[in-house]
């Protein structure tokens, strides 16, 4: 069967600079991995790929066993994508956020879905008819999660998806994104915290300005362990 998500010796410019060289990994379907760098590394650069938003340089990326590049509206639609910075309107409450951003996906969903989608992410009651401009930032991204949930894409992709979130926020992230994984949802997830991609991922793997240089696989139902890869990420970030 073919890996839900693929980079095959992906290479890619960002205006003529190399970001990313020769890098391989696959993402089994049910499977949480989590690309770990430092800044700069090249981590949004390869969901971007993935997302059709830059083309290789050299390689390909393949979503499904489809190269991005052949179908790049087939791989969108089979993906969800959570930016560092929940893409939601201000002005508009979650109901009509999710209204809004579903109709563009092609998706309808009922109010009853929104309550369950919220549910799981655990926005309060209270929240759903605010406008988000009042909204925390951990509100914000259990917004945009919900969103990712109704859309019902079998691929999820997370940039920094705890950054600003607070510890009790952060574990509850955690459990849902092990829910999604354990019920199918095949997540790639990138990251420069090395606790929260140890807590949460099945295999980590270790970019390094472009280049993959380490990787580490959760075994016998461990998790993986930080200090080693903290060890591991240090000595290659100072290098
Ligand atoms: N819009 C852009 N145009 C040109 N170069 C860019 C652009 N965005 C990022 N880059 C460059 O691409 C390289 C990789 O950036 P990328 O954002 O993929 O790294 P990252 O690992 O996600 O970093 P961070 O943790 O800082 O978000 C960096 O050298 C960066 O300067």
């Amino acid at each position: 069967m073919n890996s839900p998500l693929e980079a095959r010796s992906l290479s890619l410019n960002r205006e003529k600079n190399a970001v990313l060289n020769n890098v391989s990994f696959t993402v089994a379907q049910g499977e949480i991995f989590a690309l770990l760098g430092g800044n700069g590394a090249g981590k949004s650069s390869t969901l971007l790929a993935f997302l059709g938003f830059l083309e290789p340089a050299a390689g390909e990326v393949l979503v499904n066993g489809e190269s991005v590049g052949k179908d790049i509206a087939a791989a969108r639609s089979a993906i969800a994508y959570l930016p560092e910075a929940a893409a939601l309107y201000g002005h508009m409450t979650a109901y009509e956020n999710l209204d809004y951003f579903l109709d563009l996906a092609g998706k309808s969903a009922s109010k009853a879905d929104y309550d369950k989608a919220l549910n799981r992410v655990a926005l309060p009651d209270e929240a759903r008819s605010r406008r988000l401009q009042s909204y925390s930032k951990g509100m914000r991204q259990k917004t945009a999660i919900a969103l990712a949930l109704l859309r019902e894409t079998p691929i999820l992709l997370l940039d920094e998806p705890t950054s600003g979130l607070d510890p009790v926020a952060i574990d509850e992230f955690h459990d849902l994104v092990k829910n999604l994984a354990s019920a199918g949802q095949t997540i790639l997830m990138v990251t420069h915290d090395v606790y929260g991609a140890c807590q949460v991922a099945d295999r980590v793997g270790l970019l390094r300005r472009g280049q993959l240089v380490g990787s580490f696989a959760a075994e016998n139902g461990e998790r993986i362990d930080t200090e080693t890869v903290h060890a591991a990420f240090a000595e290659r970030e100072t290098a």
